[in-house]
């Protein structure tokens, strides 16, 4: 399976789940009757209450864990019936607790895979430098360091690099951003999300947080016990049209807030900059929901939104919630 050109076949679907069913020998059924298609390129999002089988579906994509039945099929083919360590090689896999090898450096931990592969020494380290590039850490500084010399957030970076070192086709991620700071956690995921975007890489990523799910993924599939699959859809139609109470209650009572954070303030939404300036500031394109607390820290009922250092116009409080409409109405059919 390693061998194969996965971007090769015009099927829109990557990763097919047909009636996955897993229980643990326990007695304990994680997941239930799964029908679940995960899209070429896509970046879907594994969300719901803990221990509803979130992990566990992610863990049988690279066998870890293997279905008590069903099938899951990758490119058209059953991935039961495979080698799991050639699987493996075509599958990257980021935990939370990165799982470097403290022993070896940073660059050493990025060529795990690429050594076992057998590749030449110059196409590693370049291989190497290009991804420790790609992931923001400078390769002079960082690929002779050792884990315990890192911050969370770069422990964070070289465990994705290490995971995308031969561009593997599909990424799985298990709250990947889950020990980085707030601050660095945004930062991080918008970082990723362009990587994957630039790579093609398609994405399944297990995250306890929403408000992460509805900013990065394509689609986002909500659990409920039991493995049970709710809803799968759009992160706008997720929030402006949740399929049942379940997906209703684990969206959230933020989720007119969420919406916003979905959308960027646009010249359409600006009214003429008046002649007195409204006090705060925004950039064009600046996220809805930044709008909104910006507006709600100031004194005034306007931003003055600008653009190449040039005031292009002013966002009002009642523009907000014509923005916070449209996005509803899109959600909508
Ligand atoms: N190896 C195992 N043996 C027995 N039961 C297990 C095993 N792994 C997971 N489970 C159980 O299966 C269910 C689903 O677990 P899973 O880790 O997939 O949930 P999750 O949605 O990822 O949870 P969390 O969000 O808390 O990480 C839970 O009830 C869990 O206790």
């Amino acid at each position: 399976m390693a061998a194969k050109d996965l971007s090769a076949t015009p099927d829109d679907v990557l990763i097919r789940f047909r009636g996955v069913r897993k229980e643990f020998a326990s007695g304990t059924v994680a997941v239930e009757g799964l029908d679940l298609d995960v899209r070429r390129h896509e970046l879907l999002a594994l969300v719901g209450p803990s221990g509803c089988g979130k992990s566990t579906t992610l863990r049988m994509v690279n066998r870890l864990v293997e279905p008590t039945a069903g099938q899951i099929l990758l490119d058209g083919d059953d991935i039961g019936a495979g080698d799991p360590v050639a699987l493996r090689r075509c599958i990257g896999y980021v935990i939370q607790h990165v799982g470097l090898f403290p022993h070896r450096t940073v660059a050493q931990n990025v060529a795990t895979v690429p050594r076992l592969l057998r590749w030449d020494r110059k196409r590693t380290t370049d291989r190497v430098d290009q991804l420790l590039d790609l992931v923001g850490l400078d390769p002079a500084t960082y690929a002779r360091r050792y884990p315990h010399e890192l911050s969370g957030g770069e422990r964070q970076r070289v465990g994705v690099a290490r995971a995308l070192a031969t561009d593997p086709p599909v990424l799985l991620m298990d709250e990947p951003f889950g020990a980085v700071d707030p601050v660095g956690r945004r930062r991080l995921q918008i970082e990723f999300r362009r990587i994957q975007e630039d790579l093609g890489t398609t994405v399944m990523l297990v995250t306890h947080d929403i408000d992460e799910a509805v900013q990065l993924a394509d689609r986002v599939a909500v659990f409920s016990k039991g493995g049970v699959l709710e809803q799968i859809d759009d992160p706008v139609r997720l929030l402006a049209q949740p399929a049942n109470d379940t997906v209703a209650e684990f969206v959230g009572q933020g989720r007119a807030l969420r919406l916003l954070g979905l959308g960027t303030v646009d010249r359409a939404d600006l009214s003429p900059a008046g002649a007195v300036a409204s006090g705060a500031t925004i950039p064009l394109g600046t996220r809805l929901d930044d709008a909104f607390s910006a507006l709600a820290s100031s004194s005034k009922d306007s931003l003055d939104v600008v653009d190449d250092g040039q005031v292009v116009g002013q966002l009002s409080a009642s523009a907000l919630v014509d923005s916070l409409q449209r996005l509803t109405e899109s959600g909508r059919d």
